[in-house]
């Protein structure tokens, strides 16, 4: 299986309060997340929107409870803004992850997106066109070049409502970039909740997978957003998302594939769900105990 020496397990502060959707856990607090992240057993946590700013505060608040920070999204709009506008906001946003000790840094194009909208998640997401996917892929390269002067790596997030979400915009992206430039975070909700088969993807670009979000999917409520044309955030209050090993995904073969191929790097757990009805510690927990079984560790 994986040595436990080059893997590390994280939890992200989305289930504690969702900067997508603020008033699902405003009342929780920056350092209640991350103790009960800590106390939950996890080694680290993506930067979230309560974090300090100041990286000396951060840092100290996170060595008091045993955590490091393993990423953080950075929203690119490469398709829609002038490509200064995102390199500039991407410098600021890489040092900062720098100065946090973190390898790799976590981009999801932005440029529409309908993730954060009220339209139907499924029909309503854009599609580009040749022009705007080579402006992307050359914007991404040299994003990730920015990344690799810091001995960091850009891991593209693939996301329902964005317009790299399928299994063919991924194959896209992935053949249109520079593969010593820009890497594949993978997460396994987005790609279920899709309709893409995840075992086929991480066979496909396990050496090119630099960052794992584990997050599983409730079947009968993915359907309901499908069904009835609902927003990706009303499938989040929904509980589309659940912690791996509380949905349907089977995640044995996952971890045999990214074990088999010597995965190092972050397998980190993110489930965004309401935390007034999923308690954060408990699913924190419950989460904890679903890995420690599955990888013995
Ligand atoms: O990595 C992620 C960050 C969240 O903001 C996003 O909405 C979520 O779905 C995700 O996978
Ligand atoms: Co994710």
């Amino acid at each position: 299986m994986f040595n436990a020496e080059n893997v590390k397990l994280g939890i992200a502060p989305i289930a504690w309060t969702n900067d997508d959707m603020p008033e699902l856990g405003r009342e929780n607090t920056f350092e209640q997340c991350v103790s009960e992240a800590a106390l939950a057993g996890f080694a680290g946590t993506e930067v979230g929107s309560k974090f300090p700013k100041d990286a000396a505060v951060l840092k100290k608040a996170l060595d008091l409870r045993g955590l490091e920070i393993a990423s953080a999204w950075f929203s690119s709009f490469l398709t829609t803004k002038p490509y200064e506008e995102t390199e500039a906001e991407f410098i600021r946003h890489r040092d900062f992850l720098s100065a946090m000790g973190a390898r790799v840094v976590v981009v999801s194009e932005q440029g529409h997106s309908i993730q954060g909208q009220n339209i139907a998640v499924f029909e309503g997401k854009y599609v580009l066109d040749d022009a705007a996917w080579k402006l992307l892929a050359a914007g991404l390269n040299k994003l990730g070049a920015l990344a690799r002067e810091k001995g960091m790596k850009l891991v593209f997030h693939h996301h329902m409502g964005t317009v790299v979400q399928t299994t063919e915009e991924i194959d896209k992206l992935l053949g249109l970039t520079d593969e010593n430039l820009v890497y594949l975070l993978y997460d396994t909700g987005h790609l279920v909740y899709s309709g893409e088969n995840p075992e086929l993807i991480l066979k496909k670009y396990v050496n090119r997978i630099k960052h794992v979000h584990l997050k599983d999917i409730r079947p009968a409520m993915r359907d309901k957003v499908k069904q009835e044309s609902l927003s990706f955030l009303k499938g989040v209050r929904l509980g589309a998302f659940t912690v791996p090993g509380d949905g349907c995904i089977d995640f044995v073969p996952l971890f045999k594939i990214l074990a088999d191929h010597q995965y190092e790097g972050w397998l980190l757990v993110e489930a965004e769900q309401d935390p007034a009805k999923a308690n954060p510690l408990e699913y924190a927990l419950k989460a904890r105990a679903y890995l420690k079984t599955q990888l013995g560790f």
